[in-house]
C-alpha cells in the first residue's frame, strides 16, 4: 500500500451501458480533484452480452464468471492506457475503487441483494493496483437499499463549490440511465433514485431510430407530449413511494413502457417527447415547493430538451451543470468511487443511512490486494 499517495482511480460503468468511465483523482482531506479521465466504450461483444443478460435476467452459471472476467479485462486495459498516456506509474496510485457492472438490483426481496460484476483479482493482477469493490453489499446487509451511494460524495463537494449557500437547498441530480437526486441540506442529507434518467429515451431511440441516444433531445423535440400516456405512466407506484428508494433497468425498461395501452398507438417521436417529459417531472416533483441550486451531472445533463423541461418545472431554482463549478459532469460517478476507495482504506463510511435506510453508517466494500 502506498500510504503517502493521494492518487486514486475510480471506475464506473453505469446502467446505460454506454461504456467505461475512469477518473484519476487526487484526494486530500477536503478536496477531490480530477487529474485525468478516460471514457471508452465496451467492445461490442461485451456490450451485447451485458445487455442481453440485463434484459433477459437469465443466464447459465458460466456467464457470470465469463462476464466478470471480461469486465475486469476491459477495465484494466482502460486503466493501463490512462496511466500510460498521463505518464503516471501504477505504484503511484493508492487504490482503484471499482463499481462493477450492475446486472441485477433487488434490495426489496426476502433475501435482499444487488449484483455488480467484476473480477477484482483479475483487475488487481492486470493493473498492479489494489482494488476496492462490492460497495453496495454491506449497506444492503444493514437493511439499506445499497443505492444511491453518491449522495455522501456530493455532500463532501459542498466546500469545494466555492459559493455562498445561505438558506437555499443544494441538490445534485445525476442523469444516467436511472436518475438520482442528492439533497444536500446543511445538516441533513437525503437522496433517492427518482426513476428513469436516460434509460427510456435510449430504449426508444435504439429500437425505433437505430441511434444510440437522443443527441441534445433533437428527436424528442419533433414530437408532442401525449398527456394520456404521460398520466398513465405517472400512476406507477414507484413515483409516489416514500424514500428510501432505488430502482434500475430491471424495472424501467421496454416491458414497462409496453405495459401501458397508450404505448402501442403513439408514434415514436411522441413517445420520446412523452418519456422525456416523464423524466423531467419525476426528477423535479419533490423539489417544486422549495428553491435553491440544482447541479446536474451525468450524460443526460447534455440533453438540452430535458434540461429545458427540468428548468420549466423549477422556476425558483438556479439550474446549472457541475461543469460550471469545475467538477466534471461526465466523471462525477467515477470520481465518487475513487473517493469511496479512499474512505474504505481510511476506515471511513461511505453510505448515508438517511439516504439508503441502512441501520448504520459502515465502511463499504472489500479490498483485493495486488500481488
Ligand atoms: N449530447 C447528449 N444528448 C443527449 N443525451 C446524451 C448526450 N450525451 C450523453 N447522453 C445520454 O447520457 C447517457 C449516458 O449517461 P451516463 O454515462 O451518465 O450514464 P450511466 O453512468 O451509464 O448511468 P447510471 O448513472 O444510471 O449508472 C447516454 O446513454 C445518453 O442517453
Ligand atoms: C444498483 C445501481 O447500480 N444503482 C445505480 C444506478 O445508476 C444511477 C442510480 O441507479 C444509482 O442508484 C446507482 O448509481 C450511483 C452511482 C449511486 O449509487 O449513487
Amino acid at each position: 500500500m502506498n500510504a503517502h499517495s493521494s492518487l486514486y482511480i475510480g471506475i464506473m460503468s453505469g446502467t446505460s451501458l454506454d461504456g467505461i468511465d475512469i477518473a484519476l483523482v487526487e484526494i486530500t482531506d477536503n478536496q477531490t480533484r480530477l487529474i485525468a479521465s478516460l471514457e471508452t466504450p465496451f467492445t461490442p461483444s461485451l456490450k451485447q452480452q451485458l445487455s442481453s443478460l440485463i434484459t433477459s435476467k437469465q443466464c447459465d452459471l458460466a456467464t457470470i464468471g465469463d462476464l466478470s472476467y471480461q469486465l475486469a479485462d476491459e477495465y484494466a486495459n482502460a486503466v493501463n492506457y490512462l496511466l500510460n498516456e498521463n505518464k503516471v506509474s501504477a505504484s503511484a496510485v493508492t487504490a482503484i475503487g471499482v463499481h462493477g457492472q450492475t446486472v441485477f438490483h433487488h434490495p426489496e426481496s426476502n433475501y435482499p441483494h444487488s449484483l455488480q460484476l467484476v473480477n477484482a483479482s483479475v483487475l488487481a493482477v492486470k493493473t498492479g493496483i489494489n482494488c476496492v469493490h462490492n460497495f453496495r453489499e454491506m449497506d444492503i446487509a444493514l437493511g439499506g437499499q445499497g443505492a444511491p451511494l453518491v449522495p455522501l460524495f456530493h455532500q463532501s463537494l459542498r466546500p469545494q463549490l466555492a459559493i455562498e449557500l445561505p438558506e437555499e437547498s443544494l441538490v445534485f441530480a445525476n442523469i444516467g440511465g436511472i436518475a438520482n437526486l442528492s439533497i444536500c441540506d446543511k445538516d441533513n442529507l437525503l437522496g433517492f433514485d427518482s426513476g428513469p434518467g436516460n434509460t427510456l429515451i435510449d430504449i426508444i431511440v435504439q429500437t425505433r431510430f437505430e441511434k444510440e441516444f437522443d443527441h441534445n433531445g433533437a428527436l424528442a423535440r419533433k414530437g408532442n407530449v401525449n398527456s394520456a400516456f404521460l398520466e398513465a405512466m405517472l400512476t406507477d407506484p414507484y413515483f409516489q413511494s416514500e424514500i428510501p428508494k432505488s430502482t434500475g433497468r430491471e424495472y424501467f425498461n421496454l416491458s414497462w413502457l409496453a405495459s401501458f395501452e397508450e404505448y402501442a398507438n403513439i408514434n415514436a417521436y411522441d413517445i420520446l417527447a412523452t418519456v422525456t417529459e416523464l423524466t423531467a417531472i419525476t426528477m423535479t416533483q419533490t423539489l417544486k415547493a422549495k428553491s435553491g441550486l440544482l447541479i446536474l451531472c451525468g450524460g443526460g445533463a447534455k440533453n438540452a430538451l430535458l434540461v429545458e423541461r427540468i428548468k420549466s418545472y423549477l422556476p425558483k431554482w438556479r439550474v446549472a451543470s457541475s461543469d460550471d463549478f469545475a467538477i466534471s459532469a461526465d466523471f462525477m460517478e467515477a470520481m465518487a468511487f475513487a473517493w469511496m476507495a479512499y474512505r474504505t482504506l481510511n476506515g471511513l463510511p461511505s453510505n448515508a443511512p438517511s439516504v439508503t435506510g441502512a441501520q448504520k453508517a459502515a465502511i463499504l466494500g472489500q479490498i483485493t490486494y495486488a500481488p
